[in-house]
């Protein structure tokens, strides 16, 4: 089973470091892919660029075995599409279980997202949620692929959803932009390989 984990990434925090080891176990994945996005469809361009983002988690993870970084977002043009990231993986592993991995927050804009139905056809997909959260609402469309048995995931390769409690961090990477903004310390956000980074690329100073 091969976990697939999106995000920006500005910077990478523990919040998504703890999440995807934690899934990492749950989900006895060979491998854990991190993927940073290039060009986010969804929001705007972040002012630091994915070869920097990408750095920032290359740090993170060093010493996590299973857990890996993977670039194909940010070498590919125009908008980094899941849909298209999904489609990849699967071409490369025609018979693996594939599970994209997103939060609830990400979950609750994803009927919006590039051909989102399609997701369903590479992977499942697997909302990481606080524990004791309320399911949130569900189309037609998504409560026919829900299943509460996680074992679901492990007899196909795709097609259901799951929502998994994972331990709550109420962390932010816009909130370690803020706080860096401010001239105030992230350390115990992220690990300090990652703030050593950020201070000697001058990020987070003068921007969002
Ligand atoms: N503290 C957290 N706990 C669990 N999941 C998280 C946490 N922070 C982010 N995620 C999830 O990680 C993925 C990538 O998130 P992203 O890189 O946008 O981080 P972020 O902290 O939400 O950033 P920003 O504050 O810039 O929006 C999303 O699926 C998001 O839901
Ligand atoms: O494919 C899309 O249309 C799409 C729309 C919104 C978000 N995503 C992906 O969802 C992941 C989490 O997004 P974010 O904003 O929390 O960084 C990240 O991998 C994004 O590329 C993807």
């Amino acid at each position: 089973m091969i976990g697939v984990y999106g995000g920006t990434f500005n910077p990478v925090h523990y919040g998504h470091l703890r999440t995807a080891l934690e899934v990492k176990e749950l989900f006895d994945l060979q491998q854990l892919r991190l993927i940073p996005c290039r060009l986010p469809p969804h929001r705007q361009q972040p002012d630091v660029d994915g070869e920097m983002r990408l750095g920032m988690l290359e740090l993170a993870i060093a010493e996590t075995p299973g857990v890996q970084t993977d670039r194909r977002e940010l070498d590919r043009q125009g908008a980094s599409y899941m849909v298209d990231t999904l489609q990849s993986l699967r071409a490369e592993n025609p018979d693996a279980g594939l599970i994209l991995f997103i939060g609830v927050d990400a979950f609750a804009g994803l009927e919006s997202w590039h051909r989102w139905r399609h997701l369903f056809d590479y992977a499942h997909v697997v909302v990481m949620t606080r524990p004791a959260c309320e399911m949130p609402e569900l189309s037609e469309f998504l409560r026919q692929r829900l299943t509460e048995d996680r074992g679901r995931l492990h007899q196909r390769t795709a097609g259901c959803l799951f929502f998994q409690a994972v331990t709550a961090l109420d962390i932010s990477a816009t909130a370690i932009r803020e706080l860096i903004k401010a001239g105030r310390n992230p350390q115990f956000l992220l690990p300090d390989a990652v703030i050593a980074y950020i201070r000697r690329h001058h990020l987070y100073l003068s921007s969002n």
